[in-house]
Parts: C-alpha cells; sequence; structure tokens
C-alpha cells in the first residue's frame, strides 16, 4: 500500500486548507494518510489534523521552530518521512514548501517534482503531471525511484467533504538548529489587505483600468466582495501596485473559487498564474482578449461601464 505524508501547511497557527485537500487525493488513489506538523505550541491542531483526514500525526513542536527555516524544517520532514516509511511526500503549494522539498529530496536521495497537478498509482509505478513550459504544456512524468517529494499547485487537489482521520500522534525531536541560516523576523504586508494566495475571491485587474483612478474603481469592486486584490504585471511594471500583488509566472499562483480579470488581455505568463481558478469572469472590450478562451463566464465591454453595473448588482442580490 502507498503511504503518503503530507507536510502539514500552518499559517499563524492556523492549519490551511490544503493538508485536507493533499489527504482527500491521498485517500482517493488507496494511500494511508499521514501528516507531519512543524512549529512551536501546534499541539492545540491535532485534532484539526485529524479532522483534514490523517490517520498517524507528526508533530515537531519546538520553540525553535517558531519561525520557519527549510534547514530544520526539512530535517523534520525527513525524520518522519523515514519513520514512517513513506513513498509520497506531497507539500502544499507554498513559499517555504517549493524551499524545503528539493532539500528532502536531497537528503532521501529521492525524485523530486513541483507544481503537480495530478499523481497515480500503478503498482509501485508513480507518475505525476505538471505543467511546462509557462503551462503551454502539461508533462506526465514516470518516476524512476521509489520516492518522490513533491510540491502540489494550489488549487490541483479537491477536499472531500466530510473527510476525517484517526488520532495517532507520533512526536518528533527538534532538528539541530541550521547555523547556515536562520530567520530572525517574519515581517507580513502591513497593508491590512487580504492575502492573494488565501483569499476565496481575488479580483485583478490590468492594464485596460489605464490609470490610478480605473485601479481604484475596481478596487472599489474587490472590497465589495472582500476579495484579494491583484494585477497584472503591466499593472506592477506601470507602479500602480505593490509587486506581492502581482498574479502570474513570476508573481503569485492563485486558485481562489472565483477570479475576476477586468482589462486583463489573458497573456501566457498571466494565466500560469490563475488558470487553476475554479470560476473565471472576464470583462474586456475586445471580444478577441484570449482571456476569453480560459473564462467561464465573459464580458465583452468597457470596464468603466461594466464595474460600476456589477457593484450595483452585487449590492442588490446582498440586499
Ligand atoms: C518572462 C515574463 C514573465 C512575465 N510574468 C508575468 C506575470 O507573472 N504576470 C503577468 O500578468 N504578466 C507577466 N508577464 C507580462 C505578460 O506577457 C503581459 O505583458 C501582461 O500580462 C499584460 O498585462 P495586461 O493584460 O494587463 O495588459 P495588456 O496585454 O495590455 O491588456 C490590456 C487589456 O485590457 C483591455 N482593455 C483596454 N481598455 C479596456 C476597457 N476600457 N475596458 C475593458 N477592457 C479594456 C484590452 O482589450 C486588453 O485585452 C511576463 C512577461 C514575461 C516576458
Amino acid at each position: 500500500m502507498a503511504k503518503v505524508l503530507i507536510v502539514a501547511d500552518i499559517k499563524q497557527g492556523v492549519l490551511k486548507g490544503s493538508t485536507a485537500e493533499l489527504s482527500s487525493k491521498a485517500k482517493a488513489i488507496g494511500a494511508e494518510t499521514a501528516v507531519v506538523a512543524i512549529g512551536s505550541n501546534i499541539e492545540s491542531l491535532i485534532p484539526d489534523l485529524v479532522n483534514a483526514g490523517s490517520d498517524t500525526q507528526y508533530i515537531a513542536d519546538d520553540p525553535s521552530l517558531e519561525l520557519f527555516s527549510a534547514g530544520p524544517y526539512a530535517s523534520c520532514v525527513v525524520d518522519a518521512a523515514k519513520q514512517f516509511g513513506a513513498n509520497l511526500i506531497w507539500f502544499g503549494f507554498s513559499e517555504s514548501g517549493k524551499a524545503a522539498a528539493p532539500r528532502v529530496a536531497a537528503q532521501l536521495d529521492a525524485a523530486c517534482a513541483t507544481e503537480i497537478t495530478d499523481v497515480t498509482l500503478d503498482g509501485d509505478q508513480i507518475e505525476v503531471v505538471r505543467p511546462a513550459i509557462a503551462n503551454k504544456v502539461m508533462q506526465r512524468i514516470k518516476v524512476n525511484t521509489d520516492q518522490l517529494v513533491a510540491v502540489v499547485r494550489a488549487g490541483a487537489f479537491e477536499a472531500t467533504e466530510g473527510i476525517t482521520g484517526t488520532e495517532n500522534v507520533v512526536k518528533l525531536s527538534a532538528p539541530e538548529t541550521d547555523l547556515k541560516a536562520v530567520i530572525k523576523e517574519l515581517i507580513s504586508d502591513a497593508s491590512g489587505e487580504i492575502d492573494l494566495a488565501d483569499a476565496d475571491v481575488v479580483v485583478s485587474v490590468g492594464r485596460g483600468a489605464k490609470d490610478q483612478a480605473g485601479v481604484d474603481l475596481v478596487k472599489e469592486l474587490a472590497n465589495d466582495l472582500q476579495a484579494g486584490f491583484g494585477a497584472s504585471r503591466a499593472m506592477i511594471d506601470g507602479g500602480f501596485m505593490a509587486h506581492n500583488k502581482q498574479v502570474g509566472q513570476t508573481g503569485k499562483i492563485v486558485a481562489p473559487t472565483l477570479y475576476m480579470a477586468i482589462g486583463i488581455s489573458g497573456a501566457i505568463q498571466h494565466l500560469a498564474g490563475m488558470n487553476g481558478s475554479k470560476v473565471i469572469l472576464a470583462v474586456n472590450k475586445d471580444p478577441e482578449a484570449p482571456i476569453f478562451n480560459v473564462a467561464d463566464y465573459g464580458i465583452v465591454g468597457d470596464l468603466f461601464e461594466v464595474v460600476p453595473i456589477l457593484r450595483e448588482e452585487i449590492k442588490k442580490v446582498r440586499a
């Protein structure tokens, strides 16, 4: 039986939804499922880890693990993987996952794949699917090792409703301090705005908004929907939005329930960051804009007319 070890995604003491999504996929392929949780004061999360679908919980709880640091974090994952006998080790999509996964693979002498969107097992043979060449093609990769460390693309798997597991806690000892790099402090975005990676709805603005007044207009729509507010690179390069708001190949990858692309053409580099969204709505005055090829709903029109109408209609529905 395949054994999947899932690395719990914990942010500011809260277990993120990706853990249940990954457990659901592990169960769907018939694997035994364990989770490794790393941090400080995280024992209270054990019920959440069970409810996210794990049958064994490896807990590395130590003050030295309060701030993410790739070296010690990877050591904990390797320790859990060895104890569990995992042949698949999955990270949810996050900067910390991307930093730790290759270290874990190197220490285990395992294969490593990032941004996987699917995984299949045929006996011991592992196969994964992942995008390549800026999402122009999907690769199907046969893994020639017994063990694979993978970072799963945001939104690739869905959580099964009512998923649960069983409590079987194994405590891990804290690893030696990684003297090569020690994270001293994490400085978060002080704007107080919703983090794009966590948002259930994302509204993004593109060059069609022209100037700051246009950006502000689209931002009102995002505020109405309590959505994350993102942008195409054109608006970042134009100085209208901060770099951490860029969606795309060289920005953030998002997979919300609803993505609204307002005045965005749909360049391949932008699509690479949002085409995993469950529902995509696009507003563009050009009916030939490539964004309409990926949109579930498209409005051909001038955003300066469409956005106020959308805001009015949303208000009516909510009233
Ligand atoms: C290596 C590399 C990496 C890149 N990484 C990224 C990335 O991470 N993210 C990213 O977004 N881009 C990225 N780009 C840039 C990308 O190629 C595009 O240039 C960029 O996405 C275009 O942004 P845009 O759609 O806002 O602008 P445009 O392509 O100029 O499109 C503007 C759209 O607005 C429409 N429009 C104009 N006026 C209105 C109106 N009044 N109402 C409604 N619609 C209107 C137009 O019809 C047009 O479709 C990258 C490029 C390179 C080379």
